[in-house]
């Protein structure tokens, strides 16, 4: 069974950057090969790992269920769903890309869901890791789409709002009873100083702070040029605090 990490957040807290150091260290670490699960409807993990896309898990299912995408003869639905959600695996040099996309049309959650589960579980034993870069609302944990998670880094930029709404992620994270093993926040994005300033906030979260992600002008200007943030270079502030936060997690 491959370990599971998630990172999950409000939009613009840096899930997708941080989703791809860690893949980037998982990577040099030996530690391969990795499935990244972009479950974002509006991510671009793929652009973080410079793997292209062709299709989205819901763009597919969404085919079939319209039956624009006739079965073929002698396979089943459930086969060939397998087969079309395997065939939409984005391929890299040790890490895969799955993107889950979305939002699914209507009338098709459960079935579809109930296909892309059993396939989730059986695809991630193909890997040591996966790495999942979510929605805040954790749509596709809720739905149970994806597998139990080992740790789930909740982000939050360096503000008093952003970690009131990281809060609200772990409470939502307790309502829906997810199995989730280890949870913890990261704040990013973090100017100095701005993480001390933040701690009667945080501590009312009753989130463990793991680690703090710099803002680091080299981050903004590789997304401005389109380049994969995992060519980031070896001593970017960035890499050395995610290392830090994968050390501190016992993930490297
Ligand atoms: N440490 C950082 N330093 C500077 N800029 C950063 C940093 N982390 C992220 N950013 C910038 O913040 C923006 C949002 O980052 P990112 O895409 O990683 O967030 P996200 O939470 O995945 O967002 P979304 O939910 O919209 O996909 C990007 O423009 C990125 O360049």
């Amino acid at each position: 069974m491959a370990f599971t990490i998630a990172i999950a957040g409000k939009g613009g807290t840096g899930k997708t950057t941080l989703a791809a150091l860690l893949i980037r260290q998982l990577i040099q670490a030996g530690k391969g090969p990795i499935l990244a699960v972009d479950a974002d409807a509006n991510a671009n993990l793929h652009e973080a790992l410079g793997i292209e896309v062709e299709d989205t898990i819901a763009d597919v299912m969404a085919r079939i269920n319209n039956n624009l995408e006739p079965l073929p003869a002698g396979m089943t639905k459930d086969q060939y769903v397998a087969f079309r959600v395997h065939q939409s695996l984005a391929e890299g040099d040790e890490v895969d890309l799955l993107v889950m996309g979305g939002p699914e049309g209507p009338g098709c959650y459960c079935y579809v869901n109930n296909l892309v589960r059993g396939f989730m579980q059986e695809l991630s034993n193909n890997y040591a890791y996966v790495v999942m870069d979510n929605e805040a609302g954790l749509e596709h944990l809720s739905r149970r789409t994806t597998q139990n998670v080992d740790i789930l880094l909740v982000t939050s930029d360096a503000s008093a709002r952003g970690i009131r709404s990281a809060g609200r992620v772990k409470e939502l994270v307790e309502s829906l009873a997810l199995e989730i093993k280890k949870m913890y926040l990261v704040v990013t994005k973090v100017a100095d100083g701005s993480v001390e300033a933040l701690q009667d906030e945080i501590q009312k979260t009753g989130l463990e702070l793991i680690g703090a992600v710099p803002r680091d002008e080299q981050v903004f200007q590789y997304d401005l040029q389109g380049k994969p943030l995992v060519e980031l270079p070896d001593d970017s502030l960035v890499v050395a605090a995610v290392t830090e936060i994968m050390r501190k997690t016992a993930i490297l």
